[in-house]
Formats: structure tokens, C-alpha cells, sequence
């Protein structure tokens, strides 16, 4: 399970590292800088062939103490390397203080101001200037640097940011202020922080171990850390012996004539990951259309709240998607039945099923339950939590800022159920404040998969895991993974219809 931590989890941590005496604050700074040189020659082989030339930029606490042990080891490579610092010397904290002076004995320190001209001409550029201790946005006294760096990028020039990028909220990854800076790979340490999976983050983020091996819980942590999903393939299996309802039976209900293809393509998911039956519960003018258009699944009428209501006495449906398609006076009408309906655990709410309740959103939680799931976008997350999504916009002046995680856990909790909110940072939690990221960046990046029907895919595709008995917590994460994975396999060209198509392949591939 890969745990990605706060700034203040992190210091937490670090902190009874050290308190425990397993380690020396100075023995960690050490660690981080050979991580981040190591994690340098790593990425760009080219720069340990031969020396090179390295500017680095240290700033006042002990992301900057990380950049002089940098600097140094770089030297002692053989490298020329030009350090800058911003802020007085005489106040750094200690253990950056001491590797101040070891650096000192090797080489210059010169102010930042002076950084531009030397970043005309470098092969490496560090970036140490702020870490998880970012409080505000950097001042005006740092645009010629960041000009300089975006000329930098301009060149390709090779751009190292120590923990994260200078300006970027380790907790939230928004930028604070004007002149956050970009760097081609940032390299944290002992764990990822969210910060580095959240947004529209560019560059790479790696991990690189300082030898903490003990989780310390500090009593002031409320919350767990958040994790990056991880799938359990056994919750997949499916052994010889099962009977077709061992799978569960997931209705779909669609919308009228012209409006199914929504519901068709959450439904075929919802059979292809598994879900022993899969009905579709359409209403009567839009019957010939879906007949002429379905093979394996099946198809009741379902015309009214009452129509639903009956066939939800058949205690074998036991997983309802609702929204794909629905159209916002059907889901009015028919949310309801579903979720109040007696004999069925569980519900995904998506799509019109949400939006539908824009202007009463608190009637829609009062009669949500644990077994619900819903799946926003952005703008259906704002349309029912207003509030929630205005602190989320809200242009960050201090940090750290108010998270795509915090605003999950926050609407979790209010709504009563598990949460989905999408994007290429799916934040999933539940009402008791678990979290999970599903992330599509980086090496996991899936940029075919914003297309039209693809979140009626998803939708159908944890419709299905539920069907089959999958707590909705790892429905959701679970689903919004092999989402991904599926929109990976197909590569470029994918639309929504192929989604589901891909699944047998991954499934293999898993090993199913
Ligand atoms: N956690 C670990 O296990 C390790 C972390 N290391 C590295 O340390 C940093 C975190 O160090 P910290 O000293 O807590 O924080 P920073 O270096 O990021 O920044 C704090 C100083 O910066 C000042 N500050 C903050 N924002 C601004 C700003 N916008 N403009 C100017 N100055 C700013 C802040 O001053 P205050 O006035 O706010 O108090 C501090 O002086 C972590 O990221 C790692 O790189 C270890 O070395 C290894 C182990
Ligand atoms: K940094």
C-alpha cells in the first residue's frame, strides 16, 4: 500500500525518528541529498558519464539544507557548482547550518539575486529553495530567478526539485502564488506526499528511502494517511463453481427514447466486470430501442417510481446505477424508490441522478446510506456541495491549501456514503474519513480517457463490483483503477465503447 503523506505528517514522522534516537535530523539531510543526486543520475545517465555544471538554489530552512549536501556531493563528483542562497546565513536551521558550512569549505554561497547569470549556462538546476515548509506564496524578490527557470525549461536544461517543487503545496499540489516553479522530476523522501499526486502536476515525482522503518501515529494526526489505490485481484476471482447469482444482479436504469446509450454502456460494464445479471430498466417508449440494441443483458420495464419499487421486491437485484442517461425528472422520481428501497444494499448515484438535486442537495443526503456511492465530476461535485467546491477554487494565499482530498473527506462525511470525486486525481472517501487516490499521471497518465461515456463506464463498472459483493469503498477504488488500466491497454484512440471491451485483457493480465 503506498501511503502518501501531509507536510504535517511527514514532520510527525520525522520527528519521532528522530526523538527515538534511530536517527539524527543531520543523518537525514545527508540521506536526502545522495537520494536526489542518485535519483539525478538515475533519470539523465548522461550527467554521471562526465562532469557537469550544477547551479543550486537553497532557500532559508532545510529544503535548502538538502541542496548544500547536494551541492556538495555533486562537487566532491568533480562538478562545478555554484550555490545561492536566499536568506541570511546566520539563521538557517541547524542541521542545514552545519551543512552551510561543509559546503562553505568547498565553494561560495551567493545571494539568489545573483542566481540568473549563472543559470544561463547549466547543465543541472536544483531546485532547494522550499519543501513541506512552504507558508505563503514566494515575493517579487523571486521573479528574475523564476523567469531565469523558465528559460531553463526553454533550453532543457535537467531540473531537480529537492521534495518538491519550490512554490507547490505539499499538501494540496496547487501552486501558492505567482512563482511556483516546474521542475522535469521532483524527489521526495521516505513517502510521496499528496501534494505530488494531486492536480495537474507536471513533471515526475519518485521516492527516495532516508531509512525511516517505523510508521509513528502522533497523537495529533487525526487521520490516517491517504493511500494510492491498491487493487485485491482476489475480490475478482471467480471460481468454477459459482452460479450466475453468486455474482449478484445489477439493475440499470436508463432514460427514455434517445437517451439510452448512456445506461447501455454502464450496463455492458457492469456485466463485463462481472456482475453475475445485469438488467436494464427502461421505460416503455424507449423498450423497441434498447431490445434492438442488447444480446447478454436484459430488460425490464420500469416506468415510474412505482414500477421500480416493484421490481426492486425482487431481493436479487441487489446493486442499482442510477444517472447515465436518466434525464433530471426521472431521477427525481426514481432516486428515491431506489435508495429507500428494502431489499437493495447498493446504489450508485452518477451523472442526472446528481444534478438532479442541485437545488436540494441536503434532501438527496438525508436519504443516502453506507451503501451508496457517488461518482462527481467537477461539476456536478459543485452543484451539490457549493460550498465544499468554492474553498477548493479558492486561489491559495498561504499554505497548506485546502486539498482535492480535503474537500472529498469533507463531502463524504456530509452526504453519508462513499464519495468518488473524478478526475486525472480521483479522490475517493468515506464517511469516516478514509481516502484513497486513483492517480492517471505520470507513468499511469491516460489522457484518452476524457471522452464522452467513459464516467457511464465507471459508473458501471462499480455498479458491477457492488452486484458481486464488493464493499463500496473498494468498489470505487477498485473500479476507478482498472478504469484506468482499461483506457492504458487501448492506448490512443479509445472512445467510452471500448472501455469495457478491454477488460478481459487486464483481467488476464492480472492473472485472473
Ligand atoms: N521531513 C523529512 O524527513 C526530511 C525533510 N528534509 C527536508 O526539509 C524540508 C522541510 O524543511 P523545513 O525547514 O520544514 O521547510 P522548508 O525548507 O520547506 O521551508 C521553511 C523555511 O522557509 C520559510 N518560508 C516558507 N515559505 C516562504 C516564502 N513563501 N517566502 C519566504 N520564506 C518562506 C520559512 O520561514 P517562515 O517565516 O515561514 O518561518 C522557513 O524558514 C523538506 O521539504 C525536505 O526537503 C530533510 O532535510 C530530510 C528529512
Ligand atoms: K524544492
Amino acid at each position: 500500500m503506498t501511503e502518501l503523506l501531509t507536510a504535517a505528517q511527514m514532520r510527525a514522522i520525522e520527528q519521532a525518528a528522530i526523538e527515538s534516537g534511530e536517527v539524527t535530523g543531520l543523518e537525514l539531510m545527508e540521506r536526502a541529498g545522495r537520494g536526489v543526486v542518485e535519483a539525478v543520475f538515475e533519470e539523465w545517465p548522461e550527467l554521471a558519464e562526465t562532469s557537469h555544471r550544477a547551479v543550486v538554489l537553497c532557500g532559508p530552512g532545510n529544503n535548502g539544507g538538502d541542496g548544500f549536501v547536494v551541492a556538495r556531493l555533486l562537487k566532491e563528483w568533480g562538478w562545478d557548482v555554484e550555490v545561492f542562497l536566499y536568506g541570511d546565513p546566520a539563521r538557517l536551521p541547524s542541521d542545514a547550518r552545519v551543512n552551510y558550512e561543509r559546503w562553505a569549505a568547498l565553494g561560495e554561497v551567493l545571494p539568489l539575486s545573483a542566481a540568473p547569470s549563472a543559470m544561463t549556462e547549466t547543465d543541472l538546476l536544483v531546485d532547494a529553495l522550499f519543501g513541506t515548509g512552504l507558508g505563503r506564496g514566494l515575493s517579487d524578490e523571486f521573479q528574475d530567478v523564476w523567469d531565469s527557470h523558465l528559460d531553463c525549461i526553454a533550453d532543457g536544461v535537467a531540473i531537480v526539485a529537492v521534495d518538491i517543487a519550490s512554490g507547490v503545496c505539499a499538501d494540496s499540489g496547487k501552486e501558492i502564488g505567482i512563482y511556483a516553479f516546474v521542475a522535469e522530476l521532483e524527489v521526495s523522501f521516505h513517502r510521496l506526499k499528496q501534494g505530488h499526486v494531486l492536480g495537474d502536476r507536471m513533471g515526475r515525482a519518485i521516492v527516495k528511502d532516508i531509512g525511516i522503518n517505523t510508521w509513528q501515529h502522533h497523537g495529533s494526526q487525526t487521520c490516517e494517511p491517504v493511500t494510492l489505490v491498491c487493487i485485491e485481484e482476489s475480490s475478482l476471482f471467480k471460481t468454477p463453481f459459482d452460479h450466475k447469482y453468486d455474482h449478484g444482479h445489477a439493475l440499470i436504469l436508463s432514460g427514455g427514447a434517445g437517451k439510452t446509450g448512456a445506461a447501455r454502456l454502464a450496463a455492458r460494464a457492469s456485466l463485463r466486470i462481472g456482475a453475475g445479471l445485469v438488467t436494464l430498466g427502461v421505460p416503455g417508449a424507449a423498450q423497441m430501442e434498447v431490445a434492438g440494441q442488447i444480446t447478454a443483458l436484459m430488460l425490464r420495464r420500469v416506468e415510474d417510481g412505482d414500477g421500480l419499487a416493484s421490481v426492486l421486491e425482487d431481493e436479487r437485484l441487489n446493486a442499482v446505477c442510477l444517472g447515465p442517461g436518466l434525464g433530471a425528472e426521472r431521477a427525481r422520481e426514481l432516486v428515491p424508490m431506489a435508495v429507500r428501497a428494502e431489499h437493495t444494499p447498493y446504489i450508485v448515484l452518477d451523472a442526472d441522478a446528481l444534478t438532479a438535486f442541485a437545488e436540494e442537495p441536503e434532501a438527496l443526503f438525508g436519504m443516502l446510506h453506507e451503501g451508496c456511492v457517488l461518482t462527481p465530476h467537477g461539476g456536478e461535485f459543485a452543484r451539490l456541495f457549493p460550498d465544499i467546491a468554492e474553498k477548493l477554487k479558492a486561489v491559495p494565499t498561504k499554505g497548506p491549501a485546502y486539498s482535492k482530498v480535503d474537500a472529498t473527506r469533507e463531502a463524504a462525511a456530509r452526504a453519508g456514503c462513499v464519495v468518488l470525486f473524478k478526475g486525472p486525481d480521483t479522490v475517493i472517501a468515506d464517511p469516516d474519513g478514509r481516502c484513497i487516490i486513483n492517480s492517471a499521471q505520470y507513468e499511469r497518465a491516460a489522457p484518452w480517457l476524457a471522452t464522452a461515456g467513459s464516467g457511464d463506464v465507471l459508473a458501471g463498472f462499480i455498479t458491477g463490483l457492488l452486484a458481486r459483493g464488493v464493499a463500496p469503498m473498494q468498489a470505487a477504488e477498485t473500479a476507478a483503477w482498472l478504469h484506468v488500466e482499461c483506457a492504458r491497454s487501448f492506448g490512443p484512440g479509445l472512445i467510452a465503447e471500448d472501455l469495457p471491451e478491454e477488460l478481459p485483457k487486464v483481467f488476464r493480465d492480472l492473472g485472473l
